[in-house]
């Protein structure tokens, strides 16, 4: 890891939008996010519309599921990628995340609630993750550098900072969003690995990545996590995922004979199903890296060592 940079992420202002788009603030907010997404592959998102109060009642209950005992925990066993009970890695200790499946379903949402708490919780709706307190004044690995497995990531954290962000040009920077803020981040299922999945691929180039979607215009940001003192850092995160059987193609708006198509047309969920299987796994190993897992479920991201995007 190089040293971090004193570089902030770009700050985008949506409190005051107007739902309508084509209205000028709207097409403002619009160019800003589109800049900041060519740049930077992520933004901070201003919006002081969420009441801070309910913003720490829902990280009270993110730090309510995690107090839970291991074993109850567990109980959210997924077989799917990016689902599920993940936790107790040796090689990131202080991470544990649980995945709720179609967050936005309340019957979904519902079931979890109660395979965590059979006797009911009257609030519980959220997606969560925790990086435990390392007690320490140096920085400690929270999760290993890594690229979203998935379309976008929207965090919502407490005030314990610890995501620092890769540019292009390889210098790291923390991302310090404000209390009103979230940060936006845009994740693999635009942005494939090639070295992950080279058969869906027409074109194969020694640069590793390309942005799928929006053929190759958007950057997904190497990002990695380091946690340091004595207070715990709690998440509730949207991850959107492509359902499986979508077909990620760019848009023929995108794709000119000066933009040809980079990508053949693609299925997230097959992408994923490799990305976590023995071959995609294998295709890891033979990079060098390790990985162990103690849980049944699958990682929804790469908590592994440390490696280059
Ligand atoms: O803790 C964070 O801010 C980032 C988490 C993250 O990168 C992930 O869950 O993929
Ligand atoms: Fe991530």
């Amino acid at each position: 890891m190089g040293p971090v940079a004193e570089l902030k992420l770009p700050v985008i202002d949506l409190s005051s939008l107007g739902l309508e788009p084509g209205t000028a603030e709207w097409t403002a907010a619009r160019d800003g996010v589109k800049r900041a997404l060519e740049s930077y592959g992520c933004f901070e998102a201003r919006f002081e519309k969420v009441p801070a109060e309910m913003q720490a009642s829902m990280l009270g209950l993110v730090r309510e599921v995690f107090d839970l005992p291991l074993q109850t925990k567990l109980r959210n066993v997924s077989s799917k990628p990016l689902h599920g009970y993940v936790g107790q890695y040796p090689m990131v200790p202080l991470y544990e995340s649980i995945g709720i499946e179609d967050a936005d379903v309340y019957e979904r949402v519902d079931g979890l609630t109660t395979t965590l708490w059979p006797e009911g919780h009257p609030s519980f709706r959220l997606r969560v993750m925790k990086y435990a307190a390392p007690r320490t004044t140096d920085d400690q690995i929270g999760l290993a550098p890594h690229t979203d497995k998935i379309f976008l990531t929207i965090l919502c954290q407490n005030d314990v900072h610890g995501l620092q962000v890769q540019t292009k040009h390889g210098e790291w920077f923390s991302a310090r969003p404000s209390p009103n803020s979230f940060t936006v981040m845009i994740g693999d299922s635009l942005y494939l690995s090639l070295k992950f999945l080279p058969s869906l691929l027409e074109t194969i180039d020694e640069n590793f990545s390309y942005l799928a979607w929006v053929n190759g215009s958007l950057h997904s940001p190497c990002h990695q996590v380091m946690i340091s003192g004595n207070e715990v850092r709690y998440l509730a995160v949207l991850f959107s995922i492509p359902k499986g059987g979508y077909i990620i193609k760019a848009p023929n708006e995108l794709v000119d004979e000066e933009h040809p198509l980079l990508f053949k047309p693609f299925d997230h969920m097959e992408f994923l199903q490799f990305f976590y299987s023995e071959a995609g796994q294998s295709t890891e190993s033979a990079r060098g890296e390790h990985r162990s897992r103690v849980n049944q479920g699958q990682p929804w991201t790469d908590p592994g060592p440390a490696q280059p995007c």
